[in-house]
């Protein structure tokens, strides 16, 4: 069994009968859902909140319910993903894109588990690029804004084209190497006009579940 498996296994045992569950998006939480869905056959009643088109058409396939996050107002577990994760349970996320749902459903989540492979813990954020949601409109006034800054930013691509997200904006990684002070970061980035949102979600996750050669670990973040 590989870590993603091992770890998106061990979070769908956090989901109880009449559960809403936050549905994260990304190669782990692809593992996730095989095994709720197979709960879900079993009889596990439950009502899923989406965080991406893929997630939502990967549930469908499995008989997964859904609800529309409009018609609900608290979430009671989200299980998601994440791109890097330190010692104090921050994270970056939005590798897959997916970062503006999936910052909204967290933020009415009573519970989040994230759930990586071992190479996502880091010492701290930063390696991996930051993804940075903007308006099309404005977007490169804030793409060179980045760059005065030597954040060394690039427009994501998909097939030579600008990568749209499931809600019709553009992704700029930022190639900011270590991450020293992420609160005055995220505040930076949260004050820039045609920033609709970013990657760094901190002081988010409850529970972190990381798939290891010896079986999954489980760590808590401190209070
Ligand atoms: O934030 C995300 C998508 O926007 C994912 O959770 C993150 O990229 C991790 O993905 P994976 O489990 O495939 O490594």
């Amino acid at each position: 069994m590989n870590e993603k498996q091992m770890a998106g296994g061990k979070a769908a045992d956090y989901i109880e009968d009449g559960m809403t569950i936050g549905l994260g998006t990304g190669s782990t939480v692809y593992f996730m859902l095989q095994k709720l869905g197979k709960r879900v056959k079993e009889g596990l009643q439950i009502k899923g909140v989406s965080t991406s088109d893929s997630t939502t058409q990967l549930a469908k396939s499995l008989d997964i319910p859904l609800i529309s996050i409009n018609e609900i107002d608290q979430i009671d577990l989200t299980i998601d993903g994440a791109d890097e994760v330190d010692a104090e349970l921050n994270g970056i996320k939005g590798g897959g894109g997916a970062l503006l749902y999936e910052k909204v459903v967290a933020s009415i989540s009573s519970k989040i588990i994230w759930i990586v492979d071992s190479a996502k813990l880091v010492e701290s954020l930063g390696t991996f690029p930051l993804p940075v949601e903007v308006l099309p409109f404005g977007s490169h006034q804030v793409f060179r804004l980045f760059e005065k800054e030597g954040l060394q930013p690039s427009f994501r691509k998909k097939e030579d084209a600008y990568f749209i997200t499931d809600s019709g904006h553009y992704v700029i990684d930022l190639k900011m190497e270590s991450i020293k002070h992420p609160e005055k970061t995220a505040s930076w980035l949260d004050g820039i006009t045609g920033v609709v949102e970013h990657g760094l979600f901190l002081n988010m996750a409850d529970l972190l579940i990381v798939g290891e050669a010896g079986g999954p670990a489980i760590i808590y973040r401190k209070k």
